[in-house]
């Protein structure tokens, strides 16, 4: 259990009982109780009013009042409790246990791959970008994707020029409520494709360092497809805690994927997960529903490689639309079932990440004690 129970100001007669109804709480994306996933920051009493504090170490707002229902339901057959205050925030980690120095003001970075080029790897990194801050956090997102800068079309903020005031950091443009920086404000895209390997890699990190980033809990980095020196020298220079692997179903598409997953092995940066893209085609007139590039390939693959699929986007006329205008379709339908689908990959996303950082948490305080 952890230090919150500290907060904890209720009888032992009554604390037993409300902590056992917590931890039988099963969280759906930590797989753990409430109690033993370190969640209940607060538990106090007022009468038969009990004030209950949790703590999500993943962004889920959407989930926020179900999950006070729930909780309310549960506890209400307690006679010593008639009402249940409850206040919910979400505090991710900031941990890095890894080579490279962590990045000020930015709490974890999520770099979002794939093995080849096409697949929507920056549809997929944008949507998750403002799927994460529709959940509650503070994001930004990097565009690296050298061979293709897409986030100044895809944000809608084609002509934003990332000024730098004291002539040394450049700012970042704001758009839907997320920090972008991308390579596309700095060169066109011809220009930036004839860049070979370290030499981009290293260009590609000065430009995350010397970005003024506002306090984000979750940078984003759309990475450039492939899994070449770029990829492996980028990993190896920016302190990511995650990587998240953009696939379609096929074949070839999944074999270069399968190289992703073993590239982010290799360098011991955990692959949290598969976002299986243009996974079916869902007409949207009579919405048959057609596997176009075959079925369930990313969910082999998650299986073979013991990482979680995180998501299956359908192949869908108004995704493309969405980017290509410059609202994504997080924020343009905002509560459509695509959007959802993004916001269930983020809450996945940030629920692998903190299940990771626990380990690491294990880790570094027992050597701390040594
Ligand atoms: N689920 C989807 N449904 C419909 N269109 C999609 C979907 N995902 C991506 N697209 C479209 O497919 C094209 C390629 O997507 P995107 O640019 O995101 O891929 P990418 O993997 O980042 O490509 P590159 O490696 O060339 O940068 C874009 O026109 C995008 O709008």
């Amino acid at each position: 259990m952890s230090s919150a129970s500290s907060q904890y100001h209720l009888s032992d007669e009554l604390l037993q009982p409300v902590l056992a109804i917590l931890d039988a709480y099963q969280d759906p994306y930590l797989l753990q109780g409430l109690v033993t996933a370190g969640c209940v920051t607060k538990l106090d009493i007022e009468g038969k009013r009990l004030q209950l504090g949790l703590c999500y170490p993943y962004p889920c707002q959407s989930l926020y009042r179900d999950t006070v229902m729930a909780i309310t339901n549960k506890l209400a057959v307690l006679d010593a409790i008639d009402e249940v205050e409850c206040e919910i925030d979400f505090q991710p980690a900031v941990i890095s246990a890894g080579a490279v120095d962590p990045l000020p003001n930015v709490k974890q970075v999520i770099a979002v791959a794939s093995g080849k080029g096409g697949v929507g790897k920056s549809t997929t990194s944008v949507n998750l970008a403002l799927a994460l801050a529709a959940e509650g956090a503070k994001v930004g997102i990097l565009d690296a994707d050298i061979y293709g800068p897409s986030m100044p079309i895809m944000l809608g903020v084609p002509d934003f020029n990332p000024v730098s005031p004291d002539g040394k950091m450049m700012t970042a443009a704001t758009a839907h409520g997320i920090a972008a920086q991308s390579i596309g404000f700095m060169l066109g895209g011809d220009e930036a494709a004839v860049w070979r390997g370290p030499m981009a890699a290293g260009a590609l990190a000065q430009l995350l360092n010397e970005t003024l980033w506002p306090e984000l809990d979750y940078l984003v980095i759309d990475m450039p497809p492939g899994t070449g020196d770029i990829q492996l020298t980028l990993s190896q220079k920016v302190p990511v805690s995650g990587a998240v692997i953009v696939t379609t179903p096929q074949d070839i598409a999944l074999a270069d994927a399968k190289k992703g997953v073993s590239m982010f092995q290799k360098v011991n940066i955990p692959v949290l997960g598969i976002v299986e893209n243009m996974s079916f085609h869902l007409c949207s007139e009579c919405g048959h529903k057609e596997h176009l590039f075959g079925e369930d390939g990313g969910v082999k693959m998650a299986q073979r490689y013991g990482v979680p699929l995180l998501g299956q986007l359908p192949l869908k006329l108004n995704i493309r639309e969405d980017v290509d205008r410059g609202i994504p379709t997080v924020v343009a339908d905002s509560e459509g079932d695509v959007a959802n689908i993004y916001k269930e990959i983020a809450r996945r996303v940030g629920a692998q990440l903190a299940l990771t950082q626990t380990q690491s948490v294990v880790s570094i305080s027992i050597s701390d004690d040594e």
